[in-house]
């Protein structure tokens, strides 16, 4: 059965139980959160389901630079691959953020809810401050021990601060699959031809920047896969950009390809961006860095 999403404001909720629920924000539908679901289907005697929040709370209450891992379209593509029958999308606005413990429990109720999987540290309803021990007063309760990764209890957090540190092979291996980020192709300042590197610059929009660096990347567009070496920064050498920026040298490719929307999985870190002296320092640089890419395709194609 093809996951069935239902969205849900503060009183829609209609019955379409009995239901196994786990509930979450689920940004970036992590090793943790994937297990979640497993446990969820693992029932048979219910219907499966996921429970998430769009914006993420952190968004609605404006938290200054706050970005997701995913979007909310990335965020059901990847849970259509989970095969829970129903995913909900609550519209989490002020009136939904205000509902009380017990409103939300007889929402759960009236959707059908016979038991709930979770996290130890799940939280719901008002200021996040219904806990377990509600819960467990009117439904079968399943409480998930921590999944580990890195020594750590895995979270959306906790990739986001690899990323950040450029430690994208812990980041990737965390998620259980490679960090990507869709964007528009937009045009730039035309420097990357004059280079010898054309490059296409992505409109990453709010997506959540790793480090700035250069990495070797998937760059999927029209359905299909080309390597590429990606740089993300603020080109201090040549054309300095305050804002950041994210292209891609796509290898073995010429095609102009503006407008439209393609997806950049990051593969391998290979360095950070420098400022160097002069054009023909970074030149040598970029193709230092192809050297290095097309060898570690060629290690990714043997295996
Ligand atoms: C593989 C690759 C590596 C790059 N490394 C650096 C770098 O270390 N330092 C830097 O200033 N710019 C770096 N750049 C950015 C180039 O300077 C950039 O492509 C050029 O400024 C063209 O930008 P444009 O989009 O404005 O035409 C790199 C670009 C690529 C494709
Ligand atoms: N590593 C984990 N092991 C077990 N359960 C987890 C793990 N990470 C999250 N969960 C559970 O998954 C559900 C959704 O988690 P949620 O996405 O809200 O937070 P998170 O992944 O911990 O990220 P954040 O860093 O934003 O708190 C919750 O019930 C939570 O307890």
């Amino acid at each position: 059965m093809m996951m069935e999403i239902i969205k849900l404001s503060t009183t829609n909720w209609n019955n379409v139980g009995p239901l196994t629920l786990t509930i979450g924000n689920f940004d970036g539908v992590h090793l943790g959160h994937q297990k979640l679901f497993n446990i969820v289907k693992s029932y048979k005697d219910t219907k499966s389901g996921a429970l998430t929040l769009d914006p993420h709370p952190q968004v609605l209450f404006g938290r200054d630079g706050f970005q997701t891992l995913l979007s909310i379209e990335n965020k059901i593509e990847l849970l259509k691959e989970e095969n829970i029958d129903y995913l909900f999308i609550a519209d989490f606005n002020h009136d939904f953020a205000s509902l009380s413990i017990d409103e939300f429990i007889q929402n759960l109720k009236d959707l059908g809810v016979v038991r709930m999987v979770i996290g130890r540290d799940a939280r719901f309803a008002k200021n996040g401050s219904g806990t377990i021990n509600d819960l467990k007063v009117h439904f079968d309760v399943v409480v998930v021990d921590d999944v580990i990764g890195s020594n750590h209890r895995i979270s959306t957090s906790m990739i986001k601060e690899l990323l950040l540190k450029g430690e994208l092979h812990s980041a990737n291996e965390l998620l259980g699959y490679e960090y990507f980020i869709d964007g528009y192709v937009e045009h730039g300042n035309k420097v990357g031809k004059t280079l010898g590197f054309p490059t296409a610059n992505i409109q990453y929009k709010d997506s959540f920047l790793p480090k700035n660096g250069v990495y070797l990347v998937k760059f999927f567009i029209d359905s299909k896969m080309h390597f590429g070496i990606c740089n993300i920064g603020n080109n201090p050498t040549v054309n300095y950009s305050k804002t950041r920026k994210m292209e891609v040298y796509i290898l073995d490719y010429d095609k102009i390809i503006y407008d439209k929307i393609v997806r950049v999985s990051f593969v391998e870190r290979i360095r950070d961006e420098m400022k160097f002296n002069s054009k023909e320092e970074l030149i040598d640089e970029m193709h230092n860095d192809e050297i290095i890419s097309r060898n570690l395709i060629k290690s990714i194609k043997i295996w």
